[in-house]
């Protein structure tokens, strides 16, 4: 009991416990700088440095405990969201950028389904029931049939083959999966990604900003880049006009080298390869690319 006294006064924060989204968190924690031990089998951390538990939790789950404010924040997907029906009870308070995926409907690919109206009367195996029936709920309908909807808790692909299904309703990210199953997906229901998510009635207000702002500032980091370089006076135009920044880029002279300044602006980590080279072409020289941790931009 002494430990649920520990939890007085402090954010609850949920994260995934295993999985997919677990080592991504991880990396997100330490990035944020929310220090904190976590004994071997046990589910809940406090942290050592800020007023904040991390409570280690199914990802599945995350979105219930939120919404009913049993923990005032957590890390989730989008898909899970969805499933759990509470998009209305949360606030999605910043896409994270990783656990990228579609939800698909998935068919055998020399069978006779090839589209999700014709699963319609059918049978249906996912992990997403409750999404699934709403999907299925006005095609029923309107065909005068009932689809049958079937839980299973994971490798879903390998249910048309073991012949529990005529189709499945599975993430598809590199599509690998459900190749090897012999499927191919005929229809998206949704694009996901992994969310920051918290209570709307959390008491918590300043420090779920605090720890938002940090983690943006840790996916803003992997996405940026500084570049620096020198370049003569008279070039500043052609370099800055490639290298613009997020609010002008800065420039400083160069004490020996006269008529040539140093300029340093953020780019877009995904094209730094072509500004180097552009860079480059406009005689700019000394050109140095450097990644950081953390930035609040
Ligand atoms: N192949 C994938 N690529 C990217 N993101 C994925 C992928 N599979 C799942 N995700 C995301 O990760 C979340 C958690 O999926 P995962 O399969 O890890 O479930 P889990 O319940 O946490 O773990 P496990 O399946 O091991 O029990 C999903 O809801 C989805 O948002
Ligand atoms: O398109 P791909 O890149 O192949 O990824 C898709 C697979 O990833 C997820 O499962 P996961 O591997 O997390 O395991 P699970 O089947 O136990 O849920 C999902 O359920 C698919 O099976």
């Amino acid at each position: 009991m002494d430990f649920v006294k520990d939890l007085d006064n402090r954010l609850l924060f949920a994260v995934p416990k295993k999985g997919r989204l677990y080592e991504e968190v991880l990396k997100l924690l330490n990035g944020s700088d929310i220090h904190f031990n976590r004994k071997s089998r046990q589910d809940i951390a406090l942290s050592t440095n800020l007023p904040i538990a991390l409570i280690f939790l199914p990802a599945a789950d995350i979105p219930k405990y939120v919404a009913e404010g049993n923990v005032d924040m957590g890390i989730t997907g989008q898909d899970m969201v969805m499933e759990n029906e509470v998009q209305d009870k949360i606030s999605e308070v910043l896409e994270l950028d990783f656990g990228k995926c579609r939800l698909c409907v998935q068919t055998p690919i020399n069978g006779k389904d090839q589209t999700l109206e014709s699963l319609v009367g059918k049978r249906v195996v996912t992990s997403f029931v409750s999404y699934a029936r709403k999907v299925f709920e006005p095609l029923d309908k309107a065909a005068g049939k009932k689809t049958s909807i079937t839980y299973v808790s994971g490798s879903v692909e390998a249910a048309c083959a073991l012949g529990l299904a005529d189709g499945i309703i599975d993430l598809v990210e590199s599509g690998e999966t459900m190749r090897a199953a012999g499927l191919h997906d005929v229809h998206t229901l949704m694009t996901t990604q992994s969310v920051l998510v918290a209570n709307q009635k959390s008491s918590h207000t300043d420090l779920i900003k605090k720890i938002t702002s940090r983690i943006r500032g840790v996916i803003a980091a992997r996405k940026y880049v500084l570049c620096s370089y020198n370049i003569l006076r008279e070039n500043i135009q052609k370099g800055t006009a490639i290298t613009p920044g997020r609010q002008g880029a800065t420039v400083s002279s160069l004490e020996s080298h006269n008529g040539w300044v140093a300029v340093s602006a953020m780019i877009e980590s995904k094209q730094k390869g072509e500004i180097m080279d552009k860079l480059t072409e406009v005689g700019a020289t000394d050109i140095l690319v450097t990644t950081f941790s953390s930035c609040r931009v």
